[in-house]
């Protein structure tokens, strides 16, 4: 962690960073600026030199303390509070170590990062869901200080110049959201900006994201939540959404006024409404590299969680084929992830021949099963609705309930993407016994914890141990009393939206293809051993996460190659990109992500 390749590293950045800046200094500013800028700054950690040269003498305490003890002393101060907060109720809890978390953020990025890379699973659940999702709820009581930018309907014909305000040259990864599905927690209007700081905080933690060259951005074009719009402490436009063409023409504006700045950055639409998210994604997939992460980054994770349940059944890849999936929620998560198992289905069926097409999946929203019968169809949804005759299950008719649905149909996987917490009640897991599967699948993917379909607790305890449990929030795995433990899978799609932006940038892809996305969930699929698919394993531990990362990067710039939507990035060309091999594409990702340390901000005399 702290070796010499890291302190080569280290003075490498320093030396590119210098032949950007002229002169003996590396950093242009002085004194308390430094002090004040959280990239620059390193607290007690500057050097006698750093403190001479750059004016610094006197405005720190004499002692110069290294980057591993200031470490050690935030983690102790870290663990004081876990401590001193047990009894106190688990917002409040969560909300002091966002707070704590947060103010070394704001105060010094590279121990900030460094904390949070070496700590990710213990800090994951405090920057990311769930804890993101209380942070946005109050996101008027907390506000401190901003980050991110706010592009407002109000700044109509203004973007292409506020875009300068950003103060970084060059941005790499924005993740864009209006607010208006915040996690399961609906529209919280501005106060979403805590989900796209959560996810470029994964970015830079996974995928070694630059934090430099991130931008969280917010587009508030008003909210239709009746409490914010009477909240004073609110922080947004205090209007109702905009509509149609008027909300388009924001992001329209926003996009080209991004584009036009930093032609080679990727952006994530995060936390759309369905309608939204699926618009916009049709309108600028083509034109710009984009993706949008609910539809698309949840469909892979979805798909890996889906083949690592044939497998934890020991059955092969192809019995895919033959697995009834009842998909809860008929969202932009939801209808994205049938999508996507619809397509692996037909890639299936082209190398079996002697397999017929059927519909193995069963949709349900909020009026219950969605069939061919329903009145307002959405035609997102169509191709998934059931119909009458044959292969259909008998009994089950147009809004049957969930209850119904999985008694009669038995299926394999059960899978929610509602926002609905608890709809996974005591008689429907217990109606998961009776599944045609040895080895039924429960997958609560919907957040924050809350939110969640059911708890893990209450999947092993009614639906039996032999499950394989997945949620999109961290459950602890469960013990049986017995000796034995059900694992928690965290089923989330952090385990592939850095692999997406990261092999999308360093392949400096035109756009980003269904190919690039495919590619990324064969990596994350495979990713597992047999060994601990037997062991209800179906994905990585968040700890691994930067390496799972490093391959899904690897994958998607190999699979932009192989589709000639690779234009290079940076030194490396398009050519030298398709000459690499597999391993040496691994290598180059790898090379490419930053680590945290301290750069020289002087140079040697
Ligand atoms: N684990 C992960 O990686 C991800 C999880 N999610 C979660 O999925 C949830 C849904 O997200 P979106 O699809 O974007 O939301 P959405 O608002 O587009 O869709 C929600 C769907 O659930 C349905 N629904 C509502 N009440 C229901 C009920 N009682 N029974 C059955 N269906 C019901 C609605 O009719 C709608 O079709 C959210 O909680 C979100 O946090 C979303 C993306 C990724
Ligand atoms: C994980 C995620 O993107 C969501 O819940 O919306
Ligand atoms: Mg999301």
């Amino acid at each position: 962690m702290w070796g010499l390749a890291r302190v080569a590293w280290n003075l490498r950045q320093a030396r590119r960073f210098s032949s950007v800046i002229s002169g003996p200094y590396i950093v242009q500013k002085r004194g308390t600026d430094i002090l004040h800028d959280p990239w620059f700054n390193k607290d007690t950690a500057f050097p006698l030199t750093e403190r001479d040269r750059l004016g610094l003498r006197g405005l720190l305490p004499p002692r110069v303390i290294s980057f591993e003890r200031q470490y050690d002393r935030f983690m102790d101060s870290y663990r004081s509070l876990e401590n001193n907060t047990r009894n106190e109720h688990p917002n409040v809890v969560s909300l002091a170590k966002w707070r704590i978390l947060n103010r070394l953020h704001d105060r010094n990025e590279t121990l900030y990062y460094r904390v949070l890379i070496d700590n990710i699973k213990d800090f994951a659940p405090v920057i990311y869901t769930p804890t993101v999702g209380l942070v946005c709820q109050n996101y008027g009581g907390l506000f401190r200080r901003p980050r991110g930018m706010y592009f407002s309907a109000k700044d109509k014909g203004e973007m292409k110049s506020m875009i300068y305000n950003w103060p970084s040259k060059q941005v790499d990864l924005i993740v864009l959201t209006d607010g208006s599905r915040i996690l399961g927690l609906g529209d919280l209007g501005v106060q979403g900006i805590g989900i796209p700081i959560g996810k470029l905080d994964m970015y830079v933690a996974a995928a070694g994201i630059n934090p430099q060259r991130i931008l969280p951005v917010m587009l508030d074009v008003g909210t239709n939540n009746p409490k914010l719009l009477e909240d004073n402490l609110y922080l947004g436009l205090r209007q109702p959404r905009l509509e149609g063409d008027e909300y388009l023409s924001i992001v329209d504006e926003f996009m080209e006024a991004a584009f036009s700045r930093w032609p080679k950055a990727v952006v994530q639409f995060e936390d759309f409404q369905m309608k939204w998210a699926f618009e916009t994604l049709q309108r600028y997939r083509k034109r710009f590299c984009m993706f949008n992460d609910d539809v698309q980054g949840t469909a892979g994770v979805a798909l890996a969680g889906l083949l690592g349940a044939v497998r934890a059944q020991g059955r092969p890849l192809d019995d895919f084929l033959h697995q009834k999936i009842v998909v809860v929620g008929a969202g932009s998560a939801g209808l994205g992830v049938l999508s996507t198992a619809k397509h692996a289905v037909l890639r299936m069926l082209r190398n079996c021949k002697n397999v017929t097409a059927h519909n193995q999946f069963w949709l349900l929203d909020k009026n219950g099963l969605v069939t061919k019968d329903r009145a307002d169809l959405d035609p997102a949804a169509a191709p998934f609705a059931r119909g009458s005759g044959p292969g259909e299950v008998e009994g089950l008719s147009e809004g049957a309930s969930l209850l119904e649905v999985v008694k009669k149909v038995k299926p394999h996987v059960l899978l929610g993407l509602s926002g609905v917490g608890g709809i996974f009640d005591e008689q429907v897991l217990k109606a998961m016994r009776e599944s045609d599967s040895p080895r039924p699948a429960i997958f609560a993917m919907s957040n924050p914890t809350m939110n969640a379909e059911c708890t893990a607790a209450d999947a092993f305890k009614y639906a039996g141990e032999n499950i394989v449990f997945a949620s999109g929030s961290p459950f602890d795995d469960v013990e049986f009393g017995n000796g034995q433990v059900g694992h928690v899978n965290q089923a989330n799609n952090m385990y592939l939206f850095p692999g997406i932006g990261l092999g999308a940038l360093l392949s400096g892809a035109r756009i980003i293809s269904d190919g690039m996305l495919q590619a990324a969930a064969g990596c994350l699929a495979s990713y597992i051993t047999d060994d601990e698919i037997e062991r209800g394993i179906i994905f990585p531990s968040i700890s691994s996460i930067r390496h799972i990362t490093t391959h899904v990067g690897a994958a998607v710039v190999q699979a932009a190659v192989a589709e000639e939507l690779a234009e290079g990035h940076g030194d490396m060309s398009s050519k030298e990109l398709a000459d690499l091999s597999k391993e040496e594409t691994v290598d180059y990702v790898a090379k490419n992500m930053w680590y945290p340390v301290y750069s020289p901000l002087v140079h040697e005399k």
